[in-house]
């Protein structure tokens, strides 16, 4: 049997046990990142959802940003969820002032961009490359605004105000949702990340 790939779960901020148990089960080896000698040990990176502007500050502040762009630049494959999608993303609508991110996803994400009245909510998803929907959670999620050529759109909003909204992209080794796909037991998208990183 091939060896199970080390993908990290980057653990500055954020659901980060979830993203583990759901990588464990599809027979990864899952760890916790939080120092650049970790990061150098997976073979794929997932960013978790949390709060993008504080997740960025304490990559600042461990000395983590600087090798998670070299790390993405040098095409470790990296999938980001929601907060990590943003992390992700080259450019942001409405992020903090002078909100920087990890990058090396070529679109922009607006943040919080569901606004108020549906904050949160749920919604059954087609992914492309998923047979059956996705029960899609998002919780103040991002949409993503616009996307370079390179990028393959793998999900945007069916009903409601948000429509046609893109939620979930692929660019060669990176992947990333809007919504939280680490919540509850399905771990199709995840499977999908698995995928990327074992094929890389
Ligand atoms: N659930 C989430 O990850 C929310 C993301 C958060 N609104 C941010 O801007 O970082």
């Amino acid at each position: 049997m091939a060896v199970p790939p080390v993908i990290g779960v980057l653990a500055l901020q954020g659901d980060v046990r979830e993203h583990l148990a759901a990588l464990r089960s599809l027979g990864a080896d899952p760890i916790s990142v939080r120092r650049p000698g970790e990061l150098a040990a997976c073979d794929g990176l997932v960013i978790p959802g949390g709060e993008s502007t504080t997740m960025v500050k304490l990559a600042r502040i461990f000395d983590m940003l600087e090798p998670l762009r070299d790390a993405v630049r040098g095409g470790l494959p990296a999938f980001g969820t929601c907060a990590g999608m943003i992390m992700l993303a080259d450019r942001i609508e409405d992020g903090a002032v002078g909100q920087e991110t990890i990058g090396g996803l070529h679109i922009t994400v607006r943040r919080n961009a569901f606004g108020r009245q549906v904050d949160s909510f749920e919604e059954d998803l087609h992914v492309d490359g998923l047979t059956d929907p996705v029960r899609a959670v998002f919780i103040r999620a991002p949409w993503v605004e616009a996307v370079d050529d390179d990028v393959e759109v793998l999900a945007r909003v069916g009903d409601g105000p948000a429509a046609g909204r893109i939620v979930a992209v692929r660019q060669g080794p990176l992947m990333a949702t809007s919504f939280h796909p680490e919540v509850g037991s399905d771990d199709r998208v995840h499977g999908m990340f698995v995928d990327l990183v074992r094929s890389a």
